[in-house]
Parts: C-alpha cells; structure tokens; sequence
C-alpha cells in the first residue's frame, strides 16, 4: 500500500490532484467529526457572491473587503450592468483585503516560503506569488478548493511556486522553523487558538512574521452578541474575541507589531454588498454587529520571536 492509498476519508478524495503538482505525500484525514462537516461545507459552498466575485480577473476569495466605494465606477442605471459594476467594484475591496494582509508580512525574499492556512480557493496565495515571486504553500479542509486552486495556479503557469493540499492547519505538513511568514485570511474561527498559534509558532522561523485578519467578538461588549451567534451558525464557525487572541499569541511566541481595528474600513463593503442582487441574507448581521460594537474586523501582524 502507497502512502496515497492511506488517505480515503471521506470528504478528502483529492488530496493528490491528477494533472497538477498537488502532492502525493501522506495527507491524514479530518482530525473530527466537526472538521469533516467543515469540509463538507466548502466542498459544497458555491455562492455567486464569491464565484461572480472572483470571475472578474481570476483570484477566488473567501473574504470581505475594504475601502471607500469608488461611486464614480457604478455609473450604469438599475440592471446587468450596474450588477457588473457593483461585482467588481465588491471584488476591488476584497482583493484590497488581501493587499492589506500581504503587506503586513513585510520583505518577503524569492527564495521564501509562505504558508496560507487556510486557503479557501486561492486568491490570496496567487496575489502573493504575484507580489514576491516566492513559493507560496496552502491548506484547506475542501478537496474542492484544493483542486479548484490548483486548477487556477496551473493555469495562469504558476504551479511550480503556488499549491494546495487537504490538510489540517493545526497539523501542518512543514518543518520546523520552514516558514517566513504564515497567515490565516478569516480561517482562524474554524480552530481553538492556543493550538493554531502554537502549530504557527512551530513552522516559522525566528523572526518570520504572522498575520491574520479576523472577525472577532469585542470584550468591551460583554459577550458574543445575537448578531455574532447569528454569523456563527450561518457559517458552522466559532469566532473568538480580541482578548483570546492576544492572550493566544503572547503564550505562543508570537509578539504583535500592528493591531488594527479594521471595522470603519469594511463597513462601506457591506453598505454597498447589502443594495447589490448577491446578498445572501448575513448582511445584516454584520452590518449590526459592526455597528453596535459587539464584533470587530481585525487585522494582527506579529513576529515570531
Ligand atoms: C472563509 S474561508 C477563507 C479562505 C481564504 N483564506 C480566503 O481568504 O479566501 C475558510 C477556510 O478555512 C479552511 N479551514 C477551516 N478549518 C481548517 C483547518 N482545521 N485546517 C485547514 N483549513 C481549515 C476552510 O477549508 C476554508 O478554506
Ligand atoms: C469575518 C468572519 C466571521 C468570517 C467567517 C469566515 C467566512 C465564512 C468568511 C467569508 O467567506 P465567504 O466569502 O465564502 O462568505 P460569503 O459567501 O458571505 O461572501
Ligand atoms: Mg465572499
């Protein structure tokens, strides 16, 4: 038996995809029962809010946006055209995010290894491949966005530096100290936090740096609000408070540098998200939640040190 004859689980047929690079190592299956309804989940998730999005140029995201709606480039009268518009005016905000994120991993070398954990269907790895030029390695629950982001990276001829496997972020398949920087684009609500930093913190080098941007619930409210427990159910996620977090990462050796209270800057995104024919009925839960102080979208830079 080959070690791709021990990978059967049954939400993780395509941890090797035929035709691209996707490895052939030994992948395990979900770690548990919830993992596996997690990837059943985006096994299945087709939303036209994500595909319609990423059809604009090519980078599939799974992520929100931010910035100022740029009203001088939804200009078409009520119909298909404005729809246009509107897509990829959406889509501009949410490639915005990832730029975000990506900026914050700093001097990243040609000769680095980046790891998104995490991916969903690629965008952000292929934006920074395209930014750096490195190897850029993945991890996702889905089978499906594995291949579909294999798919996208074979295609636009960057197979050789970008891939993405099944496999568990808290169990990831690097060696110690591997990585120059590793991020979590809105994947860390999926995990316990204590064991997802101290798998980060085990893979980057000294000196490699962490981001991640994140929903997360507001201390200074008191407890998750209806809204978050509305966001937690829509999505079978479990998000976290700020508090958890920086708890979380000062136990796991990794110091931040930036913490930024992203919340101002996403809200035009849903504004604009919530008059647009793609709504998919969380909208307003973000909208309140954001409003009413319960949830913030943050974005923390930390060095491992
Ligand atoms: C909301 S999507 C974000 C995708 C991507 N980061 C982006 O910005 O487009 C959440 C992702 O987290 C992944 N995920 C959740 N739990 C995971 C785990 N334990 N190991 C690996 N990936 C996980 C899911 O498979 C999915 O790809
Ligand atoms: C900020 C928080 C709490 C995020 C939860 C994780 C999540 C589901 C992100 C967006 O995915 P998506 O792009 O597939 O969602 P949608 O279909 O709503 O655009
Ligand atoms: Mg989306």
């Amino acid at each position: 038996m080959t070690a791709t004859d021990l990978n059967p689980g049954p939400s993780n047929p395509g941890a090797s995809t035929p035709g691209t690079n996707t490895a052939t190592a030994f992948v395990p299956g979900p770690a548990t029962p919830y993992q596996d309804d997690i990837a059943r989940y985006w096994d299945q998730e087709a939303r036209p809010v994500n595909l319609r999005l990423g059809d604009v140029d090519g980078l599939y995201h799974h992520h929100y946006g931010i910035g100022d709606v740029d009203h001088g480039a939804i200009t078409a009268p009520e119909g298909a055209d404005r729809e246009k518009q509107v897509v990829a005016e959406l889509h501009r905000l949410e490639s915005a995010q990832a730029d975000l994120l990506l900026d914050h991993l700093g001097h990243v070398p040609r000769d680095a290894t980046l790891v998104d954990a995490g991916c969903g269907r690629g965008g952000s790895m292929m934006m920074a491949h395209q930014r750096f030029g490195c190897r850029v390695e993945g991890l996702t629950l889905s089978a499906k966005q594995a291949e579909f982001a294999n798919q996208r990276a074979h295609r636009t001829g960057v197979d050789q530096f970008v891939r993405a496997r099944v496999c568990n972020m808290l169990d990831m398949p690097f060696e110690t100290g591997q990585a120059a920087g590793s991020w979590n684009n809105e994947s860390s609500m999926y995990v316990d936090l204590q064991d997802l930093f101290a798998e980060h913190a085990r893979i980057l080098a000294v000196g490699g740096r962490y981001v991640t941007i994140t929903g997360c619930w507001n201390p200074a409210y008191g407890q998750p609000s209806k809204w978050v427990s509305q966001i937690n159910a829509h999505f079978e996620c479990n998000i976290h408070s700020r508090r958890e977090y920086l708890r979380a990462m000062a136990d796991n050796r990794l110091v931040p540098q930036a913490v930024v209270d992203l919340t101002p800057a996403t809200l035009p995104y849903w504004e604009l998200r919530a008059t647009s024919s793609l709504v998919t009925g969380i909208e307003e839960a973000f909208l309140s939640s954001y409003k009413d102080g319960s949830f913030q979208y943050l974005l923390i830079a930390a060095d491992r040190v």
